[in-house]
């Protein structure tokens, strides 16, 4: 039942940004690739990872946009933010200023997007370099932030893993639960439409209409 619907949820947008530095790179390299690099190669522009997941058994992908954070991609790196469904706005817990700068990465992207339209996440990067008193101290401060930025908070380690499969867990199983309603918002628009107060009774891959024997397939747009 609904497999026609499923079929068409495959994908969801993520864009994550952030100050240079702060370890958005590695935090997608870990969970697409489960390596980590001490090394610093500096993202040019915009990369992008495909992730494959299978969500109570229906294949769904998260389509994972790595943008830059130096200054002079800016502009190239902002061409990629429309029709973001999730943002993860990044910073490092071990450089507190990199934190003040989300809420203007988050005013950028949400200026390409259409208003409510994404979920939002602010994730704090590199949690094995801080003790767990500094770590709680600028968690304080982050959940302050998130809450003004409407986002959920998360703290990660792409060094040691910590958390980062967990969090990219979370951010498919919101995704997938939004695509989901918006197919089965488009369908119930469509079913309006027909509007002939019959019954209608769903099946696999089509619903039918008893009355006139009419089959109306869902995956017409
Ligand atoms: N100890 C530790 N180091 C990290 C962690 N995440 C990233 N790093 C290091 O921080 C540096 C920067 O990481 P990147 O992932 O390249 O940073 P970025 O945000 O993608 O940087 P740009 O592409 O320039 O925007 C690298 O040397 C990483 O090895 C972490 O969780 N723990
Ligand atoms: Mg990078």
């Amino acid at each position: 039942m609904f497999s026609n619907i499923y079929n068409r949820l495959k994908i969801s947008k993520v864009v994550v940004v952030g100050d240079l530095y702060v370890g958005k790179t590695s935090l997608i390299h870990r969970f697409c690739k489960d390596n980590f690099d001490r090394d610093y190669k500096a993202t040019i522009g915009v990369d992008f990872e495909i992730e494959r997941f299978e969500i109570s058994g229906i294949p769904y992908n998260l389509q994972i946009w790595d943008t830059a954070g130096q200054e002079k991609f800016k502009c190239i790196a902002s061409a990629y933010y429309r029709g973001a469904e999730v943002i993860i706005t990044v910073f490092d817990l071990a450089d507190i200023q990199t934190l003040d700068h989300t809420k203007q990465w988050l005013e950028d992207a949400l200026r390409e997007n259409e208003p409510d339209s994404s979920f939002i996440f602010l994730v704090g990067t590199k949690k094995d370099l801080v003790s767990d008193a500094v770590c709680e101290r600028t968690e304080l401060d982050a959940i302050r932030f998130a809450n003004e930025m409407q986002a959920e908070y998360w703290s990660v380690s792409a060094k040691t893993g910590e958390n980062v499969k967990e969090f990219f867990s979370r951010v498919a199983a919101l995704a997938f639960e939004q695509s989901m309603i918006k197919e089965l918002e488009k369908t119930a628009g469509r079913m309006a439409q027909i509007g002939t107060g019959s019954l209608i009774k769903l099946e696999d891959n089509m619903m039918e209409i008893p009355e006139g024997n009419t089959q109306v397939s869902l995956s017409c747009c």
